[in-house]
């Protein structure tokens, strides 16, 4: 195995408070999917000078972050994030996870790697996106990936397939499969069967819903370890890059501007102890700091609902409304089991057997197939649903949902442009509701304890707001998680299959008993929103939408060109420029955004010969 040295390089372009030039062509503030990804193609032009402000560290190379089987990345989480109380469930205050290190999301993620559905670019078009759409995202998601295939002897044993022309082969970030599997896993794939779920030929293709092995951003050129984007975006590219600078550790407190035209920002230390720094932007200041966080800075700018901004007492550089509105996250739901007959290994024994493990991990470091290759947490298939998969009575659950006043989805004092953007969001979901050809959640068993059921597609919205002046003070987070009561009912749908498929004769065979707080007395669907509003995370960490890219009468803070409403020289490169959640999970869907973002930026300015292509 390679040393932690070895895997933690460290290059003469990360800067320090003493080092950091003055002036930067362009300033990224946070060095997470979006950030580094940009800051990678921008300076491909060698005139551009870039510098990303990340307020994490380098990570170390550590096993927790770089081997799936060893998954444990807590010391790279956001200190001290909570939520407000969550009404919809039952006024919990919860633990939430972002992450704060070079690389972000990428460095302490569950390394699923999927795309969202056609349906869902097509749908982010028709809210006033120009050009926005599947076809034209379908090359971006290209660009910036690179497929590695598994051998044909594991695709044949685990029933992997794929379409080749839609994986991308030559770009920066490594993804393939988890190069073993448990044998439950194959009761779940023929257990989904029997439920009539089908096996999907590739999830990447943009209709999703079936049951499919999930892809994973394993480099499967170099042992299995994780491809982040500091290593794939930063550590790929810097040996040749002296105009591609990174001063970790530090804070973006707040956007710097001349009249209505971001010149800069200005930075502390992450860890506190000194006053504030400044540092000028010729071209543009780019926000990557994440869903929670670009928010946050916005609002510290002076660009946000004025109401707030007078709160604290923030000088209104552009009364925005919609920042920090529109929180969206795809929240999750543990169902606990206990098993009479389940089969070992499973993804419980590298804990629970100490020669297994080591065997295991041997086979790893030697590069042969090993469980080592796949998430601790997770296992390697999942079933991704339809409205219509999940329930039959769907259609009543879109009439009930369309009879509903959508003012009442939202808090009572929101902004009329806010509220007339979420009528345009919550039509466009319903719509996604009735077609069979997107997902709205999705199943997976981990073959040890307990399944899990992903919620993609909330009605409900919430907010992110600051609490204070002081940009080292989390802001208040509020998901607000099943106030909407349709996605009770579609969670309840949700859960209701998750049932079903455990009742199918192929998981049978492994005996499971559902347990407290489930369990055969739970059977109404108010008894099982009772448990499921004591039970439900609101945030897999896929935070976003708080800056929305949508028209400005519609609530929106971007434009289709992500620049921020209002002022000029600033850009939302991050998960808040979304409108909406997607099928699937981010990661994939980030780089693909960055990328998309990247060739707007060199058409803009001319930069890399984009304007002789
Ligand atoms: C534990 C966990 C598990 C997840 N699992 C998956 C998964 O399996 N698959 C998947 O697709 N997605 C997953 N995600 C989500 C995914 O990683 C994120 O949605 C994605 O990283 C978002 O990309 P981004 O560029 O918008 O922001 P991020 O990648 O989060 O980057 C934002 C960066 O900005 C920095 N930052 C924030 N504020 C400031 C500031 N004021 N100044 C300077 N820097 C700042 C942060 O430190 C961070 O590094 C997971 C996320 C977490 C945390």
């Amino acid at each position: 195995a390679p040393t932690e040295s070895a895997r933690a390089p460290r290059h003469a372009t990360i800067v320090s408070r003493q080092t950091v030039n003055s002036n930067y062509t362009f300033i990224i503030a946070g060095g997470g999917i979006a950030g580094l990804t940009l800051a990678d193609r921008l300076t491909e032009d060698a005139n551009v000078t870039v510098l990303v402000v990340e307020a994490g560290p380098f990570d170390q190379g550590q096993d927790g972050i770089l081997v799936p089987g060893a998954y444990a990345p807590y010391y790279y989480f956001w200190p001290n994030l909570v939520t407000v109380p969550q009404t919809g469930l039952k006024n919990r205050e919860i633990p939430t996870i972002a992450a704060q290190v070079v690389g972000g999301g990428s460095v302490i993620n569950a390394m699923v790697y999927l795309r969202g559905d056609a349906e869902d670019y097509d749908s982010w078009g028709a809210l006033g996106n120009a050009n926005y759409s599947w076809k034209n995202m379908l090359p971006y998601f290209k660009k910036s990936e690179n497929f590695t295939a598994p051998s044909a002897a594991l695709a044949a044993a685990g029933n992997i397939t794929w379409d080749d022309s839609v994986r991308g082969h030559s770009g920066p970030v490594q993804y393939s499969y988890a190069n073993y599997f448990y044998p439950g896993s194959a009761n779940w794939w023929n257990a989904a069967k029997e439920i009539g779920l089908k096996p999907t030929k590739d999830p990447m293709a943009g209709k999703k819903p079936g049951i499919f092995w999930m892809p994973s951003d394993v480099d499967a050129t170099t042992g299995f370890t994780r491809s982040t984007a500091r290593r794939n975006h930063y550590d790929r590219v810097t040996a040749s890059r002296p105009n591609y600078h990174i001063l970790p550790s530090s804070m973006v407190s707040k956007v710097l501007f001349t009249g209505k035209r971001a010149t800069g920002i200005s930075y502390v230390p992450t860890a506190g102890g000194a006053s504030p720094s400044s540092v000028y932007a010729s071209k543009e200041v780019i926000l990557a700091a994440g869903g929670l966080n670009t928010p946050k800075i916005l609002q510290l700018s002076g660009i946000g609902p004025k109401k707030l901004l007078n709160q604290f007492g923030i000088p209104v550089v552009e009364d925005l409304p919609g920042v920090g509105q529109n929180l969206q996250d795809q929240p999750t739901l543990t169902v606990p089991y206990t098993f009479s007959n389940n089969l070992v290994p499973n993804s419980g024994s590298l804990m629970t057997n100490a020669t297994y493990n080591a065997e295991q991990r041997a086979l790893y470091d030697g590069h042969q197939p090993s469980a080592y290759s796949i998430v601790s947490t997770l296992s390697t298939n999942i079933g991704v649903l339809s409205l219509q998969d999940a329930t039959s009575s769907y259609q009543q659950i879109v009439k009930e949902a369309k009879q509903q006043d959508p003012a009442l989805s939202l808090p009572a004092d929101v902004d009329p442009t806010v509220l007339r953007g979420y009528r345009a969001q919550r039509d466009a979901t319903l719509k996604q509701f009735e077609s069979s050809t997107i997902g709205v959640g999705s199943l997976h068993w981990g073959t040890a304890d307990s399944a899990l059921v992903y919620h993609f597609k909330p009605l409900s919205r919430g907010s992110v707001r600051i609490n204070s002046t002081n940009p080292l003070d989390n802001p208040l987070i509020d998901y607000r998680t099943a106030t909407d009561p349709t996605d009770v009912k579609v969670y309840t749908a949700l859960f209701r299959k998750q049932r079903q498929l455990f009742s199918a004769p192929s998981m049978q065979a492994l005996g499971p008993v559902e347990v407290a707080p489930f369990g055969g007395n739970v059977t109404s669907d108010e008894q099982i929103a009772a448990v499921m509003r004591d039970q439900i995370n609101p945030s897999n960490a896929h935070q976003c939408c708080t800056a929305a890219m949508l028209p400005r009468n519609l609530g929106g803070v971007v434009s289709h060109e992500q620049k921020v409403y209002g002022v000029t020289g600033l850009r939302v490169a991050d998960i808040s420029h979304w409108p909406m959640q997607i099928s699937g999970a981010p990661m994939a869907n980030m780089y693909g955004a960055a990328e998309r973002l990247a060739d707007l930026i060199k058409k803009e300015y001319c930069l890399a010969g984009a304007c002789s292509k």
